[in-house]
């Protein structure tokens, strides 16, 4: 039998250090069992320390990458991550529109831990107009929720305000990601396609070991879907794989460090989830 196997794709940038980005999505597939394919965009030099050098690849290419995928895998849900620029952007649109890729995951990275700019102010336009109305969920942080949502984020309020406007921008479900804010706890807000919204709480981890905790977590979400999770079901159990992987972290390099893949989910990792708040 062909392509039984769940098959899901990433397509993103290259880090250089293998902490974010491409690296980050497939070890994330990898550990939720999924076989994860990969449409590479940029080339980072990049360690934990910073963004070093970025190379993009021509649309031609990413056009060519695409089609080998669609044209031979049986792709049965897709997450895009750093997509850098507007010929980028136009050249994933362009794709998506015509392939049936299933879920479409939308992580809009915009700059990288250590403050480096992964997308250019012209493909934020772009990804407004031509990706956010293809995408299944959107998955932002909170100063890419600031930006795409034009409104300031300084508590909860300003959280669902912004999630709100964001779904109005056409994406069907919103994850508003709270690694950002202070505080002794993480408070990450799901707004879904029925106007139903939750909270997952969970303690902060006192570490500055979270480089590519975002990718991570819309990688995992990307698989779980593709496992036949609904929409609820498969965040939770991403946040609680992301935060295995900060909890039980490794020691790598002199900055903002990777995560541990490899960590296992158990029930201590399960967000508590807040509903109707
Ligand atoms: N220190 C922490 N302790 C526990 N959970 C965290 C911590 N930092 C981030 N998280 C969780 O990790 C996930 C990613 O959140 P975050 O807001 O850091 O995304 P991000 O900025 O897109 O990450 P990155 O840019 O590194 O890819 C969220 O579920 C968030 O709650
Ligand atoms: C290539 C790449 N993609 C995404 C991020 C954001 O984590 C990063 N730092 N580098």
């Amino acid at each position: 039998m062909v392509n039984k196997t769940p098959q899901v794709l990433t397509i993103a940038g290259m880090d250089s250090s293998g902490g974010a980005g491409v690296s980050a999505d497939l070890k994330t597939f990898a550990a939720q069992g999924v076989y994860g394919a990969n449409v590479i965009v940029a080339l980072t030099a990049q360690n934990t320390m910073g963004v070093q050098q970025v190379s993009m690849t021509s649309p031609s290419m990413i056009h060519a990458q695409l089609k080998s995928v669609v044209d031979d895998l049986k792709i049965s849900a897709v997450k895009s991550g750093m997509l850098g620029d507007v010929p980028t952007v136009e050249a994933v649109a362009e794709f998506l529109q015509q392939a049936d890729f299933g879920d479409y995951i939308l992580d809009p990275v915009m700059v990288a831990k250590g403050g480096a700019h992964l997308l250019s102010d012209e493909a934020i336009v772009a990804i407004k107009s031509s990706l956010i109305p293809l995408a299944t969920l959107i998955t932002p942080n909170m100063p890419e929720a600031e930006v795409l949502s034009g409104s300031n984020i300084t508590n909860h309020e300003d959280v669902m305000q912004s999630a709100s406007k964001i779904q109005q921008l056409g994406v069907e479900n919103v994850l508003l990601k709270g690694g950002h804010a202070s505080g002794k706890d993480v408070y990450d807000y799901i707004l879904l396609a029925d106007g139903s919204h939750f909270w997952l709480k969970s303690s902060r981890v006192d570490t500055i070991r979270t480089h590519g905790t975002g990718d991570t977590i819309s990688a995992a979400i990307t698989a779980r879907l593709a496992l036949g999770d609904d929409m609820k079901k498969a965040i939770i159990y991403a946040k609680a794989y992301v935060d295995a992987t900060i909890r039980e972290g490794i020691d790598v390099g002199h900055g903002h460090g990777p995560l541990n893949h490899q960590a296992r989910v158990a029930d201590r990792h399960f967000p508590e989830v807040l509903e109707n708040v």
